[in-house]
C-alpha cells in the first residue's frame, strides 16, 4: 500500500509542487494543512503515516510546536524548511525529527530523505518490538527462578534498567506499613549492581523515624495512572514534603517515572523511578510501560504467591544488602561508575545487539575507540573483524583505497591488488573515526555502502557484496557541520541512527579516582615500580582541573607522574599551569561564530533595533548602508524571518 504523506506548509506553490513530486515518486497525500490547526485536523481525519513539516507557518504555533504533539502520537515527520541556522536546528533537533531538508532543496535529496526515513522507522519499530520480547522473556525467567522475594524484585528491577534507565527504584505496595512485602529501594552503584534498602536502612539513610517516614508518604499524592516529572516539573512538585522530595534530596535525582499497577485484590503496588538527569523520561517510557504492563502485574503476582507459600522460611525484606553478582559483564576495562557512564553503558547493551549503525559521540579522548570495541564486543559479531580507519590521517585518494581497495594498475603506483578495508570487515564491524573529516567526494560513496552494502574496488567493475556493521565516531558537532555544508545531511541521518554520546571528564568527576589508580597500577606495573597510592592533595588537585583532553590527558599525566614518583605514592602531579586560561579558551572558542553566523546576528541586531523596518530613513537598510531589496534577499538567504524580530 502506498505510503500517506501530510504536508504542513503554508506556501501555496511550495506545497503544490511537493504534492506532484510526492504522488509522481508513489506516495500518496493525505492532505496540505497551512497552520498548526489544520494539520490537527487532518490528523484526526486521517492518520498519515509521515509528515512533512515547514517550520515557520501561518497562525503563531509553529512546525516545532507540531512536531513535539506528532511525537506523542508516535507519527514520524521530517523537517523542510528554508532556515537551517543553529538555533533553529537545535530547536528542531530536541523534536527528534526522521530528517531536517533544507529548502531550496532538490528532488533527489528530498526522495532519498524520505527514504532514510522510512528505513528508520521500520528498524526503530523492529527494535522496540525484539526489545520488549527480550522483557517478556526476562520476566518469565524470573518468575520460574529460584531466590527471596527481594532477590527476585532486585530481579525484576534490574530487567527494567535497559527498558526504562533509572539510578533510584522503589518497589512495593503504597502502604508501608503493609505486614509483609514491605517495599524495596533500589539504588544504582554500578552497572548492573545495586544496595537494596529496605524500611530500616532508609531510616538509617535518612535519619528519620518509620513513623516520619509513613507520615511523609500521607504527604505524598498517590498517582492512579503512569506519569513522568521532569527538570522544573520535579522541583515544583518536590517542594511539598514528601517522600519523593526526601529521595530526591537523600540521592541527588532530578526526574522520576511513576508506574502504578493494581494487582492482588486490587492492592495498589507502584514502580518508582528515579533519575539524576533532569530529562531522563518521556512519553516514549509511558507507552512502554503501558504495553509491557500486563506482563509486570502478572510478575508480582506470581511472586507475592510463590512468596506468601515460603513466608516462613523467608529472611525479611530489605534486611539485607544484596549485590548484583553479574557486574559489568562485557563492559570489562571501563573504568568508572558515575551515572552518566552507567547511561552510556544502557545504550551500549541496547544497539549492541542489533546490527544497527552507531555514531559514537563526544570530545576527544573521553573514550570513544573504546566503546567502539565494546559494541562489536557485545554483538553477535564478536570473534568477526573489527576493522578500524580513521578518517582524518589520510588523504582523500588513499581513504578510498583503504576503505574500497583497488585493482592491479587502477592507478600510478598500483602494482597489484589490493583489499580494501570494507571486504577485511565482511561479517565483521567497521569503526570509521573521525567520520566528520570524511571527504565530501567519498561521503556520497560511503552513503551507497550504507545503503546497498555493496562496494566496487577503485579500478574495478564488479561490485561486491558486503555484510558489515557500521560504527563511527565523531569529537565535531555534526549538525553544525550538516548546515554549514561540510557533511552530506543524508549520511548524517543514515549514521545516526542510534547516537551514544560520552561524557567529558570534567561532568563525571566522580570517576577521576578510580581512572587514576587504574591507570597508576598499569603504568607502575610496566615501570617495575612499587607505587600503591595517590595522595589525597594530588586526588583533589585532579578533581578541581578542566580536563580538555579527557581521559587520554589523565592517562598520560599519570604515566608522567608514575616515571617521576620515588616513593610508593604518588604525591605530585603536574597539571598544565595554562589550566585556568585552557577553560576559558575552550568557551571562547566555543563562541567563535563563521563570517555568515557574525553577518547573520549583526543584520538581526540592526533589525531589533528599528524594529523590523526594512525600508525609510532610520530603518535598518539604511544603517547597513545596502539596498533593501538586497537586505531582504540577505534575510532570506541566512533565514531571516519577522517572528525574530521581536
Ligand atoms: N572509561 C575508561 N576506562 C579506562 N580507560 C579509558 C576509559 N575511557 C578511555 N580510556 C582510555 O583513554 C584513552 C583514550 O581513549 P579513546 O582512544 O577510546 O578515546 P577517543 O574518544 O576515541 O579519542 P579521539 O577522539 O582522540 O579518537 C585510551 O588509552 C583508552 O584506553
Amino acid at each position: 500500500m502506498k505510503e500517506q504523506i501530510l504536508i504542513v506548509e503554508d506556501q501555496f506553490v511550495e506545497a503544490e509542487d511537493l504534492r506532484l513530486l510526492l504522488e509522481q515518486a508513489g506516495y500518496g497525500v493525505t492532505g496540505i494543512a497551512r497552520s498548526v490547526l489544520q494539520a490537527q485536523e487532518m490528523i484526526r481525519n486521517k492518520r498519515p503515516d509521515f509528515v512533512l513539516l515547514d517550520i515557520f507557518l501561518k497562525g503563531k504555533q509553529t512546525g516545532i510546536d507540531l512536531a513535539q504533539l506528532l511525537a506523542i502520537d508516535n507519527i514520524p515527520f521530517v523537517y523542510l524548511s528554508a532556515n537551517s541556522n543553529e538555533e533553529v536546528l537545535n530547536a528542531a533537533k530536541q523534536t527528534h525529527p526522521y530528517g531536517f531538508i533544507v529548502k531550496p532543496y532538490r528532488e533527489k535529496d528530498l526522495l532519498v530523505t524520505l527514504e532514510i526515513a522510512r528505513y528508520r522507522r521500520a528498524h526503530s519499530v523492529e527494535a522496540k518490538y525484539y526489545k520488549e520480547t527480550e522483557l517478556r522473556k526476562l520476566l518469565k525467567a524470573i518468575i520460574g527462578g529460584s531466590g527471596t522475594w527481594a532477590q527476585k524484585l532486585l530481579a525484576v528491577t534490574s530487567a527494567l534498567q535497559s527498558y526504562i534507565p533509572f539510578d533510584f527504584l522503589v518497589a512495593g505496595f503504597d502502604n508501608l506499613q503493609q505486614p509483609h512485602f514491605k517495599g524495596l529501594c533500589f539504588l544504582r552503584i554500578g552497572f548492573d549492581e545495586y544496595q537494596v534498602i529496605g524500611a530500616q536502612e532508609l531510616c538509617t539513610i535518612t535519619g528519620k523515624s518509620i513513623a516520619e517516614l509513613v507520615a511523609l508518604q500521607g504527604g505524598s499524592s498517590s498517582v492512579q495512572e503512569a506519569v513522568y516529572f521532569d527538570d522544573a516539573a520535579f522541583q515544583h512538585i518536590c517542594r511539598q514534603p514528601s517522600l519523593r522530595q526526601l529521595f530526591a534530596d537523600t540521592f541527588q535525582l532530578r526526574s522520576n517515572l511513576e508506574m502504578p499497577m493494581r494487582i492482588l485484590d486490587r492492592k495498589s503496588f507502584s514502580f518508582c523511578l528515579y533519575s539524576r538527569r533532569p530529562d531522563a523520561y518521556t512519553v516514549e517510557q509511558l507507552e512502554l510501560f503501558e504495553r509491557i504492563q500486563f506482563s509486570l502485574i502478572q510478575t508480582i503476582e506470581q511472586l507475592l504467591e510463590g512468596e506468601i507459600t515460603e513466608q516462613a522460611s523467608t529472611q525479611p525484606a530489605g534486611a539485607a544488602t544484596i549485590e548484583n553478582t553479574h557486574t559489568e559483564a562485557g563492559f570489562e576495562g571501563i573504568v568508572g561508575k558515575s551515572h552518566l557512564l552507567l547511561h552510556v553503558f544502557d545504550h551500549i547493551k541496547q544497539a549492541a545487539p542489533s546490527d544497527t549503525s552507531v555514531l559514537i559521540l563526544g570530545e576527544s579522548g573521553t573514550g570513544k575507540e573504546m566503546i567502539a570495541n565494546c559494541i562489536h564486543n557485545l554483538s553477535a559479531r564478536k570473534g568477526k573483524p573489527f576493522v578500524k580507519l580513521n578518517c582524518a590521517a589520510l588523504p582523500a585518494t588513499l581513504i578510498e583505497s583503504e576503505l574500497f581497495g583497488h585493482e592491479k594498475g587502477a592507478f600510478t603506483g598500483a602494482h597489484e591488488r589490493r583489499i580494501g578495508k570494507f571486504e577485511r570487515a565482511d561479517k565483521g564491524t567497521i569503526f570509521l573515526d573521525e567520520i566528520g573529516e570524511m571527504p565530501m567526494e567519498l561521503q556520497v560513496k560511503l552513503l551507497r555502502v550504507l545503503q546497498e552494502r555493496e562496494i566496487e574496488r577503485v579500478g574495478g567493475r564488479d561490485t561486491i557484496n558486503v555484510d558489515v556493521r557500521f560504527l563511527a565516531a565523531t569529537n565535531k558537532n555534526l549538525e553544525k557541520e550538516v548546515a554549514e555544508g561540510r557533511f552530506r545531511l543524508d549520511l548524517y541521518y543514515r549514521l545516526n541512527v542510534f547516537p551514544i554520546t560520552l561524557p567529558a571528564l570534567r561532568e563525571r568527576q566522580e570517576d577521576i579516582p578510580a581512572l587514576a589508580y587504574h591507570f597508576m597500577k598499569q603504568y607502575s606495573q610496566k615501570a617495575g615500580k612499587k607505587i600503591s597510592g595517590i595522595s589525597e592533595q594530588v586526588l583533589l588537585k585532579m578533581m578541581a582541573y578542566h580536563w580538555p583532553g579527557n581521559i587520554r590527558e589523565l592517562e598520560h599525566l599519570i604515566e608522567r607522574s608514575v616515571l617521576l614518583t620515588k616513593g610508593g605514592t604518588i604525591e605530585e602531579i603536574l597539571l598544565p599551569a595554562v589550566e585556568k586560561k585552557e577553560g576559558r579558551a575552550i568557551v571562547e572558542e566555543a563562541a567563535l561564530k563563521t563570517i555568515v553566523e557574525n553577518e547573520r546576528d549583526y543584520i538581526l541586531s540592526v533589525l531589533r533595533k528599528c524594529h523590523g523596518r526594512i525600508w525609510g530613513p532610520g530603518a535598518a537598510a539604511e544603517i547597513l548602508n545596502i539596498n533593501p531589496s538586497t537586505l531582504k534577499s540577505k534575510m532570506k538567504k541566512l533565514g531571516i524571518k519577522k517572528e525574530y524580530i521581536k
